[in-house]
């Protein structure tokens, strides 16, 4: 439904970004994640896909037709920036019955389309507040109401969380997600942040340099990155290699259960990818703590072994200088597609 073809965006003689093709909504997702590291050229990308760039090169095609003659405010896509950017001085209902205006539509029909909205973002009794007087997470909700109220065809997020706060973070991404599946509308959102990326989108793109490196379920892009540097955004901090024979991986921290062919592997390893537990018996890898953090979703330990330094996970009390068994954690692996290997930390 969106395509970009060969699209390239330079700003004077910097090629932000080069000869990108990209499209989606073709695998029935409604929610796709564009998500790469800071300055990579995603604002850059959806700014473009907006019009509100100009390509030096390609085309975007939405619904078959192509879009260069036509100018950001008749594309019919709705966009949110980081900061909302509502317009001051105005009222909540105002604010989201600005597109509505433009579009000419009756004062009934305004007036119903505002309060339908207030509803879908849960703002009811806003519509005569200022929007000074809303907190960082409402403002963004009437910026999103606004986006919506003209029943865009695609609706742009940029960073649309990125001001506020963890905790609020997370449960706006949910929100968000499920207000733009109740509408069915097809939405692209910008993020450098992994679990917003998956609390929102069906499908994620990463983004690398103005390239795309990888477009994949969420599931998919964690477990089977499609190199190092992907796994390494993606949050694997050590990369293993592995021998594997007859679904058995051979690697330095002892044997796992593996499906991959025989041959040499590359495994990208999280903290939740080891645990570290009791050292007893001599079958098993050993090393020695050399940090532990208690965090929110348990115990985390930094770990020295004879050849490299790791990341475990335990639920025992282990403190610094105790020795551990190492085991790695089959389901929590990820296998980096290119080629690559060796503990590198
Ligand atoms: N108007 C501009 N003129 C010149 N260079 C620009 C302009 N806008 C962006 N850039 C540069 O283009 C590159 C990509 O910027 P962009 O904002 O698209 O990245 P991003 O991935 O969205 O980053 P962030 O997550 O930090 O917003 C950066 O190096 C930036 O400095």
């Amino acid at each position: 439904m969106l395509e970009l073809d060969n699209v390239a965006v330079h700003y004077g003689s910097t090629e932000v970004i080069d000869d990108l093709s990209w499209s989606m909504g073709t695998d029935g997702s409604v929610v796709t994640a564009l998500l790469g590291p800071s300055g990579c050229g995603k604002s850059t990308l959806i700014r473009a896909i907006a019009g509100l760039e100009a390509l030096t090169a390609g085309r975007v095609v939405f619904d078959d037709r192509d879009l260069v003659n036509t100018p950001a405010h008749r594309r019919d896509f709705g966009v949110v920036f980081q900061d909302g950017q509502l317009f001051g001085g105005r009222s909540v209902a105002s604010n989201i019955a600005y597109g509505l205006r433009m579009r000419r539509w009756s004062r009934p029909a305004i007036r119903s389309r505002v309060d339908e909205m207030l509803d879908l973002v849960r703002l009811n009794g806003f519509g005569d507040r200022r929007v000074e007087e809303l907190s960082g997470g409402q403002a963004q909700r009437v910026a999103l109401a606004r986006a919506l109220a003209p029943r865009p065809r695609l609706l742009l997020l940029d960073e649309p969380l990125a001001a506020l706060d963890r905790l609020l973070r997370d449960r706006l991404a949910t929100e968000i997600s499920d207000i733009v599946r109740a509408t069915a509308t097809p939405t692209v959102v910008v993020t450098h942040d992994h679990t917003e990326a998956a609390l929102m989108a069906d499908s994620i793109s990463v983004m690398r340099a103005g390239v795309l490196v990888q477009t994949g379920a969420p599931e998919e892009l964690w477990l089977r990155p499609t190199d190092e540097w992907t796994a390494r955004f993606l949050g694997v901090t050590t990369v293993l290699a592995a021998e594997v024979t007859d679904g058995r991986a051979v690697t330095s921290l002892g044997d796992t259960v593996l499906d991959l062919p025989d041959g040499a592997a590359s495994l990208g390893l999280r903290p939740e990818s080891v645990r570290a537990e009791r050292a007893v018996g001599e079958d098993r890898s050993l090393g020695v703590v050399a940090a532990v953090a208690d965090l929110p979703t348990g115990r985390r330990l930094r770990v020295r072994t004879a050849d490299a330094e790791l990341d475990a996970i335990t639920s025992d009390r282990f403190g610094v200088g105790d020795q551990v068994a190492l085991v790695l954690v089959p389901e929590r692996v990820a296998v980096i597609q290119g080629d690559g290997a060796g503990i590198d930390g």
